[in-house]
């Protein structure tokens, strides 16, 4: 599902981020992605979605092998990988329903579908009741469900959450879990980056470790592993 061998990324401006990095992971698995601030975890999941593109190495994503993908290639590799930011990034004067419903309407499905589907994710993340509800009138952890439900509505194969409870409470962050262990289940395969020692030494899954742009530990029941 994901494989990438020998990856190296330097920025521009000179900064290397990632530093002969090589992780493989299968369709269906929850991993998390450990390790200090600035250590390239989110350039590593970047690579993925083509935010960014590798300066050396294979990335094999989707069978899509992102040094041939041609740019108008990307929307389509795009609309199989869901996004959840730790600031939830909703479109501010669109109501709940609106927002989840704006990623299908890109892509021009019929609207019959479109409500059936939205309303479905919609209470897949228990927040039926708040479909009209405009993001500010909704707490945090609410506003990440949504998120959630954006990211998740087009059946995407990968969802990568990006610190989803890095701005949450602790209760609010094993409910956006419980959410994320559900949709884990349907066979979404998952990565997650987070600082949250709790979370992963409690939901244990697998853990890679990224230090220095390389991976420095991987294991299938890992622990979080850091004072920090
Ligand atoms: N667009 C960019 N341009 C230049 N340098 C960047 C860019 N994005 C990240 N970097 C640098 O690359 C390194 C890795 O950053 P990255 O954001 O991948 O780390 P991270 O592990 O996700 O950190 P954090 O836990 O703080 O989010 C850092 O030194 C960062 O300053």
């Amino acid at each position: 599902m994901i494989d990438m061998q020998g990856v190296y990324k330097t920025y521009p401006n000179g900064v290397t981020a990632l530093n002969g990095l090589d992780v493989k992971i299968e369709q269906g698995e929850f991993v998390y992605v450990v390790g200090p601030s600035g250590a390239g975890k989110s350039t590593f999941t970047k690579l993925i979605y083509r935010e960014e593109k590798p300066t050396k190495g294979t990335v094999n994503v989707i069978d899509l092998d992102m040094a041939s993908l041609k740019q108008r290639s990307v929307p389509k590799l795009r609309r199989q990988i869901g996004v959840v930011y730790q600031d939830f990034r909703l479109l501010p004067t669109l109501t709940v329903y609106e927002n989840v419903a704006f990623a299908l309407e890109v892509i021009e499905e019929n609207p019959k579908n479109i409500r059936r589907r939205v309303m479905d994710v919609l209470d897949q993340v228990r927040l039926k009741n708040k479909a009209r509800f405009l993001p500010d009138e909704l707490s945090g952890g609410e506003q990440q469900r949504v998120s959630i439900a954006r990211a998740i509505v087009n059946y995407p194969k990968i969802l990568i959450a990006d610190e989803p409870t890095g701005n949450l409470d602790p209760d609010t962050s094993w409910e956006i879990m419980h959410i994320l262990e559900e949709i884990n289940e349907t066979g979404t395969t998952i990565l997650m980056a987070t600082h949250s020692q709790e979370i992963v030494n409690t939901i244990r899954k697998r853990v890679i470790a990224i230090e220095d742009g390389m991976v420095v530990r991987d294991e299938a029941r890992g622990e979080y592993g850091y004072e920090y």
